[in-house]
């Protein structure tokens, strides 16, 4: 993976998000949520549908304005230094738009030419399982290889920070073990990575901490082990239910 480029400033930490608000007319969707993430760790944004995990994904990445609160990426503003934040972060978010006449290894291509150090398009490809659809255009695809050709876009510029949300809803099991072996090479290039999941066996397997997001607002922070042990649960399903006093209804 490509060392951190000149448009990421030493030392910040990934993400510094405080006491982020957004409201849509009537709906308060996110409440004074802060959260800070380290470099290279892999953070979880837990919560049931609704709790506002992709309104604070999409103003962490800068692409929803929040109305009150501040976040940085990497020591970056999102809203005011957008194109460098672009150069650093990937984001796989749900029902990306893509061109649907573009194939598969046009799409990739665009995608790579939109940064300085792009990863090859055959590993990309190949990060997926998608090496055999170069050719197929996107809309021909079923929707388990369109989510993990988002995937790989997201990746397509060696971002040092990706945005995945539900990165494996849908996909079958093959798909999901390749996708959890994906973030886990992540993980071991240094990035980091933050997770909107609905999958507890996902969370657990990848996530060094997990935000507890229930109605907008952070309910808890903490290790999947901790999050249990703080519930006195013994599993996480469990201690979910405990802390949110809610069934999680799309565990898979
Ligand atoms: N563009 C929008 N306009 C109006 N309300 C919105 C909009 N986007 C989200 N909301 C509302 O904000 C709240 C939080 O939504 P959000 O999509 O952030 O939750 P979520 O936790 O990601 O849910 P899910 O698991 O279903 O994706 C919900 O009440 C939702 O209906």
């Amino acid at each position: 993976m490509s060392p951190p480029t000149s448009a990421e400033p030493s030392g910040a930490p990934a993400i510094v998000a405080e006491r982020l608000h957004k409201r849509y007319r009537g709906t308060t969707a996110v409440h004074d949520v802060s959260l800070r993430v380290h470099r290279g760790e892999i953070v979880g944004v837990l919560g049931v549908n609704g709790a506002g995990k992709t309104t604070t994904v999409e103003m962490i990445a800068g692409l929803r304005r929040p109305d009150g609160g501040t976040v940085r990426v990497l020591g970056l503003d999102p809203q005011r230094d957008r194109a460098r934040v672009r150069q650093v972060l990937g984001v796989q978010l749900q029902d990306a738009y893509l061109h649907g006449a573009l194939t598969v290894a046009e799409l990739v291509g665009l995608y790579r030419s939109f940064y300085p150090h792009p990863r090859p398009a055959a590993e990309l490809l190949g990060l997926v399982g998608l090496d055999g659809q170069r050719h197929v255009r996107f809309e021909k695809l079923s929707g388990g290889q369109q989510q993990r050709l988002s995937i790989a876009l997201a990746l397509a510029g060696a971002p040092r920070l990706v945005v995945l949300d539900e990165l494996t809803t849908g996909l079958d099991p093959r798909a999901r073990r390749r996708m959890w072996a994906t973030v886990e090479g992540l993980r071991d290039d240094g990035v980091t990575v933050l997770l909107v999941s609905h999958a507890m066996e996902e969370v657990e397997r990848l996530c060094d901490r997990v935000v507890l997001l229930d109605a907008g607002r952070v309910v808890a922070t903490d290790t999947p082990a901790g999050l249990v042990a703080r519930a006195g649960a013994t599993t996480l399903d469990d201690a979910f239910v405990t802390l949110t006093g809610k069934q999680l209804e799309d565990v898979e």
